[in-house]
């Protein structure tokens, strides 16, 4: 691999207005046949959605994947959005148990939209093997696989059957898997997706390390059709979880999918829980980030989101920030 680089080494280049407004800039992006308002989608985490969040997100136009830790609920839930009309999208593992409820759901002829399979270490037999069935017996609904961080592992995916694959390894802010395993694609998460993006024939999500709303606009750059953000996205009033007060400040609780507050247990903890500063409301920071993202389609030249994914850039390792990391 040559050319490593992460979101704050790099800048992109502006190209010549066309637009008299940034409000003329359209953020929205099309996957698996439905239009959304941004291209951006929660995390599939139990801190950051919960099934009130995904309605109104639903009903708002915007991407959302319920996360998949109170499994007794997905088919209520399921049978819920489709009765208001609006998209069910789950997530799924790939232990025994899994394979018995998308038999079930398809016995029931109940179809979700989106059904994205949710592991860790996706570029596996596993993941390959849940695919297959999944489109086996549930061939209508779109299949999002991962998480997976090399070309190898999108071609593979790709190959058994998934629709979109959902990239980054260890990026995430409450990942501790680069430290624990020494593996992933922490630090360099924007050049292994663009790596990985090179070689799929299908939509690349980026999935972790997205700190800043610029950053949704490099990866589109770099070649995700749609970003997947966990700790921008923690500490709302919306949010899942408690809300604490310290010295005087408001905080929530952010943890990770492989922390021990998800497992119950210290089994191969891969995540860990952090309080992130209370944000107000998810739908002013769903606005900011359609704000943001509109200047940057406006810098790239264009009216639309695919205008990004052609403009020159440039490496400045490290240096964005001009030493400030505090945004
Ligand atoms: N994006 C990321 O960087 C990461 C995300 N996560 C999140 O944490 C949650 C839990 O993930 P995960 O542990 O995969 O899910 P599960 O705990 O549901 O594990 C799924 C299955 O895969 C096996 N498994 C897990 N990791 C590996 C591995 N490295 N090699 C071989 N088999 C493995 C497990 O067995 P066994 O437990 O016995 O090994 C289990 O049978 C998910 O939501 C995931 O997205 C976790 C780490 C990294
Ligand atoms: N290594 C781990 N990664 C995790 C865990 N729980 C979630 N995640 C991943 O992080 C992103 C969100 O990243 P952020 O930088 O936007 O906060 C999420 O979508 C997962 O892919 C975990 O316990 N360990």
């Amino acid at each position: 691999m040559d050319n490593v680089f992460d979101y704050e080494d790099i800048q992109l280049i502006p190209a010549k207005c066309i637009v008299d407004s940034r409000s003329e800039c359209d953020t929205t992006v099309t996957l698996g046949g439905h239009t959304f308002k941004l291209p951006v989608v929660p995390a599939n985490m139990q801190t950051i959605i919960d099934e009130k969040i995904a309605v109104y997100l639903a009903e708002n136009g915007y991407f959302y994947i319920m996360h998949r830790f109170q499994p007794e609920t997905r088919e209520t839930f399921i049978r819920d959005m489709q009765s208001r009309e609006l998209i069910a999208s789950i997530s799924v593992g790939v232990k025994a148990e899994e394979y018995d409820f998308i038999l079930q759901l398809a016995e029931e002829n109940l179809v979700p939209e989106f059904i994205t399979i949710d592991i860790a270490h996706g570029h596996s037999n596993a993941v390959i093997a849940m695919i297959k069935h999944i489109k086996k017996h549930l061939p209508n609904s779109f299949v999002i696989a991962g998480n997976v961080g090399t070309p190898e592992a999108v071609r593979e995916l790709e190959h058994a059957g998934a629709d979109a694959t959902k990239v980054g390894i260890g990026p995430g802010k409450v990942c501790i898997t680069k430290i624990k395993t020494g593996f992933g694609t922490g630090g360099w998460q924007l050049a292994a997706l663009r790596w990985c993006a090179k070689a799929a024939s299908k939509p690349i999500i980026a999935d972790g390390g997205i700190r800043t709303h610029g950053d949704i606009a490099k990866s589109v750059r770099f070649g995700a059709t749609m970003v997947m953000v966990g700790s921008l996205f923690a500490g709302h009033e919306e949010s899942p979880g408690e809300t604490f007060e310290k010295d005087g400040k408001l905080y929530k609780e952010y943890f990770g999918s492989a922390s021990e507050f998800q497992k119950g247990e210290k089994k191969n903890v891969e995540g860990k829980k952090m309080y992130v500063e209370h944000k107000g409301s998810l739908q002013d920071t769903l606005t900011e980030m359609e704000q943001d993202l509109q200047s940057s389609i406006s810098y790239a030249g264009g009216k639309k989101l695919d205008s990004i994914r052609n403009v020159d850039y440039v490496i400045v390792k490290n240096s964005i920030f001009n030493g400030d990391k505090v945004y």
